[in-house]
């Protein structure tokens, strides 16, 4: 059997429930060996981010190098990238090794507020990593700051969307997490030509730290299985439900969500 991979770059959450460490969790529960290259370290927990500490370009480089030149990926996910430096020198190696499956979770600010890419790096993220990347996931004020249009309706939503696909990203996924006035959480899937609703039901919980990082990673995985990019949203959607949907309880602010609830879940199913 296929032993199928994927790369995540993206930012260290000590706590565990965001970035990396969100990431290459998802990747394993949907089994996809995981790999990662790191952009910064955060020192955060549930309560929020007390540090954040970039690494040298040169290192976020050579990370990527080591496994382009070896192991080789099915799929890359990217995360917090921090600042314009970083984002060129990913797309630049992105480019280099001919990467497919190029999912960018567009990271900007932590729940709580604390930023994780520089206000001036979003204009690098549009014009370096867009244009390489499978699809764009970002929630609504991610969206907004991309696309400089405030996002209110579902209908904003799909201006935003087409908006994002001009910069030559095949696919936009806006997420609702966000959204204040559906009663849903729905998630939005354009590919140029048709819009999708991904919907399930909103969840009352304030233990939703990492649930960006988890779904992008969740996209990532089926991804590198050879999976369309409707049924990678679809797994998606379905584990970051789960996850949400069975907490944790740990720490004393927004907690994690669970990972390994959506496989317990095909367990009990099976
Ligand atoms: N309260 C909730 N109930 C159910 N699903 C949610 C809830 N909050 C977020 N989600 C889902 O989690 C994923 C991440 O959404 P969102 O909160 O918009 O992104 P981010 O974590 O990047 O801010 C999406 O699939 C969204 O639909
Ligand atoms: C290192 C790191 N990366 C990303 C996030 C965003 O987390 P969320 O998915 O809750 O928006 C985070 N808080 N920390």
């Amino acid at each position: 059997m296929k032993t199928y991979k994927a790369l995540t770059i993206a930012g260290s959450d000590s706590g565990g429930g965001a970035g990396i460490q969100a990431d290459l969790k998802t990747f394993q529960e949907l089994k996809v060996f995981g790999m990662s290259a790191l952009t910064a370290v955060t020192a955060q927990n549930t309560l929020g981010v007390q540090g954040v500490y970039p690494l040298a370009v040169d290192a976020v480089g050579q990370q990527i190098e080591s496994i382009g030149t070896d192991l080789g990926t099915d799929a890359v996910k990217t995360g917090m990238l921090f600042s314009n430096e970083i984002i060129q020198a990913v797309a630049e190696k992105i480019r280099a090794f001919g990467w497919k499956n190029v999912v960018v979770d567009p990271v900007m600010i932590a729940k709580g507020g604390a930023p994780l890419l520089q206000q001036e790096a979003i204009a690098a993220l549009k014009e370096y990593l867009l244009p390489l990347a499978t699809v764009v996931t970002p929630n609504i004020p991610e969206a907004e700051a991309l696309t400089g249009m405030s996002i209110q309706t579902l209908k904003d939503r799909k201006e935003a969307a087409k908006r994002l696909l001009e910069t030559g990203v095949q696919y936009v996924v806006i997420k609702g997490g966000h959204d204040d006035v559906e009663d849903e959480a729905i998630d939005l899937l354009y590919d140029g030509q048709d819009f999708f609703y991904f919907t399930s039901k909103k969840i009352e919980t304030k233990n939703t730290h990492g649930t960006g990082c988890t779904f992008a990673a969740a996209i990532a995985a089926e991804l590198a299985k050879g999976n369309s990019i409707n049924a990678a949203v679809q797994t998606a959607k379905d584990f970051i439900q789960a996850a949400i949907e069975n907490q944790l309880g740990i720490g004393n602010g927004h907690g994690p969500t669970n990972h390994w609830a959506y496989q317990q879940k095909q367990h009990v199913q099976r």
